[in-house]
């Protein structure tokens, strides 16, 4: 049985994206990890890259199991690591919680040492390859304890997420499923949309593409298979929010059906409906999870030259203003690039007037 004090021992199922990044995260923070995997490639990819190691761990040593497998063989995986480990808290990181709950309740496993959580990081990518121990900082990480985790193991999945730097938000597991069919399944199925449609567009009208068209689409490039489990799982919830958004395209068409001639009433003016897409923007929390902040844009010109984007940076550096968040976009029929400096409103104005002496062109 384990008994030693510090970091438990960690065996980490599934070492693709999620998992592999766990492990680096783990690793990382001195914590002992063993890697397993279906594929046993990725887990000794994974172990090379520093995730952990890829042998097997002694079942009576281990004192947490995080598991990172598809959606659809979430329980199964951890049901079998409720025997294997006889003394370890087992969580899983799936996307979708209930169904996962409800398929363990049938089994005759301990429960008690079971507790779901889901960190809200990924990317479109997905493999051992891409894995990043940095990808939870500052991000959040949903805890979902049922009505028999036992009150140690629901901290043992705090310590988790503490250890991988994440915000810990603790829900039950329906609200859970809610939420991130609003701020999750509903995004990326909107993504899929506005990409699908690209696929009918002539090549020659998509050499204009710009920064925003990469935006609303980069989440449409994830693995189809994973998101077919994931919203199969959640489907009752995505479906509400989906219903309501046809309402809100209707709305949109009506709107812009009417905004020649202006004569729409003005709870279906176009002009409404862009400002609530600004109001909506407004509501995603800021960096570390604070409220988020209006912050204001300058524009800088770069020109396509070695050197000129350290140059840049140099001055606004010695402007000595707080960058929030930047952003480069390239002209692909000019050689110049535009960065986008997000900063405090207040700082703005200075740091264009300084930008502008430097000889910068600000637009
Ligand atoms: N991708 C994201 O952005 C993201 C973010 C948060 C949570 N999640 C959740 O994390 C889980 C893993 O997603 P991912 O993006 O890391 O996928 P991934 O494809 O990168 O990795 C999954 C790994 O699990 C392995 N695997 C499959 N079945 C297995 C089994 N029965 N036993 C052991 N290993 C098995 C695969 O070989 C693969 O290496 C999913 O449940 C997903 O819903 C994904
Ligand atoms: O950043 C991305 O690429 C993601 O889609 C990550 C994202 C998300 O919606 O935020 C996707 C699904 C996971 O369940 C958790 C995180």
């Amino acid at each position: 049985m384990r008994t030693e004090a510090g970091p438990p021992v960690t065996v980490v199922v599934g070492a693709g994206l999620v998992g592999a990044s766990i492990g680096h995260a783990l690793t990382g923070a001195g914590w002992r990890v063993h890697l397993v995997d279906a594929v046993p490639s990725h887990a000794m990819v994974a172990a090379g890259l520093g995730a952990g190691t890829a042998e097997p761990a002694e079942p009576s040593e281990v004192g947490l199991v995080v598991v990172a497998v598809p959606p659809r063989t979430i329980a199964d995986v951890v049901g079998e690591s409720l025997q294997t480990y006889p003394y370890a808290t087992v969580t899983d990181v799936g996307s979708v919680k209930a169904g996962v709950l409800d398929a363990l309740w049938e089994r005759p496993v301990d429960l008690t040492r079971y507790v779901g959580s889901h960190p809200m990081a990924g990317s479109h990518h997905s493999g051992p390859v891409t894995a990043d121990g940095d990808l939870f900082v500052d991000r959040t990480w949903v805890v979902t304890p049922h009505r028999k985790s036992a009150e140690a193991s629901t901290a043992r999945v705090v310590e988790l997420v503490r250890a991988c730097r994440a915000r810990l938000v603790t829900l039950d597991v329906d609200d859970h499923d809610a939420a991130v069919a609003r701020v999750s399944h509903l995004p990326h199925l909107v993504s899929v949309l506005m990409a699908g449609h690209l696929t009918d567009v002539p090549e020659e009208d998509l050499v204009l593409a710009g920064q925003g068209l990469r935006d609303v689409t980069r989440i449409a490039g994830g693995d189809p298979g994973l998101w077919q489990q994931i919203v199969r799982a959640n489907a009752t919830a995505v479906l509400r929010e989906l219903r309501q958004v046809a309402v809100s395209l209707d709305r949109l068409i009506t709107a812009v059906e009417t905004a020649p001639t202006d004569e729409a009433p003005a709870d279906l003016s176009l002009s409404r409906e862009l400002e609530r897409g600004v109001d909506g923007t407004r509501r995603i929390p800021g960096k570390h999870g604070s409220a988020a902040v209006p912050y204001e844009q300058v524009v800088v010109a770069i020109p396509d030259e070695p050197g000129a984007l350290a140059r840049l940076f140099g001055d606004v550096e010695a402007a000595g203003v707080n960058v929030e968040d930047i952003a480069i976009e390239h002209d692909a029929s000019r050689q110049v690039g535009y960065l986008t400096l997000s900063v405090q409103p207040e700082r703005a104005e200075g740091l264009a007037v300084v930008m502008r002496d430097g000889g910068w062109t600000v637009v």
